[in-house]
């Protein structure tokens, strides 16, 4: 992890998407820089320092998921996001919840070979050209056919001729037996060990898709496999991030009947949180710092519901606050890639251009708080119904509008909303 990443910077960094919710960004800006301060440990005390994890308590839609998320891109760790209520559906079985560190290590694999495939790109290319020219004219073509195929390619002018290549087929599902991961059967993985690569497969597909696909399978060939997984591992083990969402859901008292088995859920999770070992494809992986945000809403049922060894695990608590319509506007308006900002890029690609007037933008945030009054409250999810509604005429008509320029203002807002907005019934559907 980088030195620069400071609580202050990290905070910051947050600030640029996330509106408000000072104390939680506050917190995980200290969790994870604490990983950092714990890396500068000698050994033996950096194994004694546990990572202190967070419970945010907050209603639904109000940035949990999203400032944990963005936390992770920022520190560039693998991140997985579970609903506890996942584990007392129908079927669960106790082991299940080692899944979830089953599928970080998975999410740090993928992370690392991205990181990696960078590093082996020219070459990559270089390969996948040569193998998209033999499908293009042949592997006995003239030195000049090829290259002025090679000219076509890069000029964009083949991207939708479709061609036939041999591509490895993707992986099976593993059978996940009873018993655990050190069992589980992947027919890719034992054809592999019987000599050869992935099997191949011939396949249709258009020049701009299969060269995505070559550019991938020839990186990967240049990548050595076990180096990937043995560091993707210890990346999931000191740098993952779980995300533990309706952890409330779980929580005792919340339910009638059910109890048992949610206690149970609590249960299992409680070593994975305390630090376990957990059996993967790849190795053991030891889940001793991995950093856990769990998130409820606590309408019901309260944290201390849970069980006291369960919150003693989740010594951080924040609490997140509803969101405004005053908090609507400043998402609107002054968060990177804010949704009107996506909506004018997506336009201006059939050269319509579209503009937010300051009045248009009151609007949209004052009807999106009505609903969530009226209707459900879901917080700034609602900003994306209301926004897809609004734009919805637009977008459809975009090809007939090519150079012209829309002002979305109040009078637009409400010439497209306010009929629905004002009909609960309606708008229950609709927005
Ligand atoms: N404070 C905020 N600032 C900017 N955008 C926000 C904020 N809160 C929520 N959003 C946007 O709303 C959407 C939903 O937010 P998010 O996934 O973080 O909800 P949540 O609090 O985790 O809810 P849940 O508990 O239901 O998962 C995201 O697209 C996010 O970008």
């Amino acid at each position: 992890m980088n030195n620069s990443l400071t609580p202050k910077a990290i905070v910051a960094a947050l600030d640029a998407h996330i509106i408000g919710q000072q104390d939680a960004k506050r917190a995980v800006a200290v969790a994870l820089r604490n990983r950092w301060r714990r890396q500068q440990l000698s050994p033996d005390l950096r194994d004694e320092v546990s990572p202190k994890n967070i419970l945010m308590i907050g209603p639904t839609g109000c940035g949990k998921t999203e400032i944990s998320r963005r936390l992770a891109k920022l520190a560039d760790a693998p991140f997985v996001k579970v609903e506890a209520t996942k584990f007392t559906e129908v079927g669960y079985v106790g082991r299940d919840v080692e899944q979830i560190a089953r599928d970080l290590v998975e999410e740090a694999i993928r992370l690392e070979k991205e990181r990696r495939r960078t590093a082996v790109k020219d070459k990559a290319e270089e390969a996948a050209l040569a193998r998209l020219l033999d499908a293009l004219v042949g592997k006995d073509a003239s030195q000049a056919t090829r290259e002025s195929f090679r000219q076509r390619f890069r000029d964009g002018h083949l991207d939708q001729t479709e061609i036939e290549i041999e591509v490895e087929q993707a992986p099976s599902m593993p059978f996940d037996v009873p018993g655990g991961a050190p069992q589980m059967i992947n027919l890719t993985e034992m054809m592999k060990s019987f000599g050869g690569g992935q099997p191949l497969k011939r396949r249709k597909l258009n020049v701009r898709a299969a060269w995505d696909k070559l550019v991938e399978e020839e990186a990967d060939k240049r990548l050595d496999q076990d180096d990937v997984n043995r560091t993707a591992l210890a990346d999931a083990e000191a740098n993952g991030i779980v995300f533990l969402d309706e952890i409330d859901k779980i929580a005792v008292s919340d339910v009638r009947g059910g109890s048992v088995s949610r206690e149970g859920v609590q249960r299992d999770l409680l070593p994975l949180i305390e630090g376990t070992t957990v059996a993967t494809k790849y190795g053991p992986m030891k889940t001793d710092h991995v950093l856990f945000i769990a998130s409820g809403a606590f309408h019901v049922a309260k944290p201390s519901d849970l069980l006291p060894e369960l919150q003693g695990r989740l010594p951080i608590r924040v609490e997140l606050k509803g969101l405004t319509e005053a908090d609507f506007v400043a998402i609107l308006s002054d968060t990177k890639a804010s949704l009107p900002a996506q909506y004018r890029a997506l336009l201006a690609t059939e050269g319509v251009e579209i503009a937010f007037a300051e009045d248009g933008i009151a609007a949209v945030a004052k009807i999106a708080a009505e609903v969530n009054g009226q209707v459900e409250n879901i917080g700034a999810r609602r900003l994306q119904t209301v926004m897809e509604k609004l734009l919805e005429e637009v977008s459809f008509d975009a090809e007939d509008r090519g150079g012209s320029t829309l002002t979305i203002d109040a009078a637009y807002v409400e010439k497209q909303l306010s009929g629905i907005a004002r009909n609960a019934d309606l708008s229950r559907f609709v927005l």
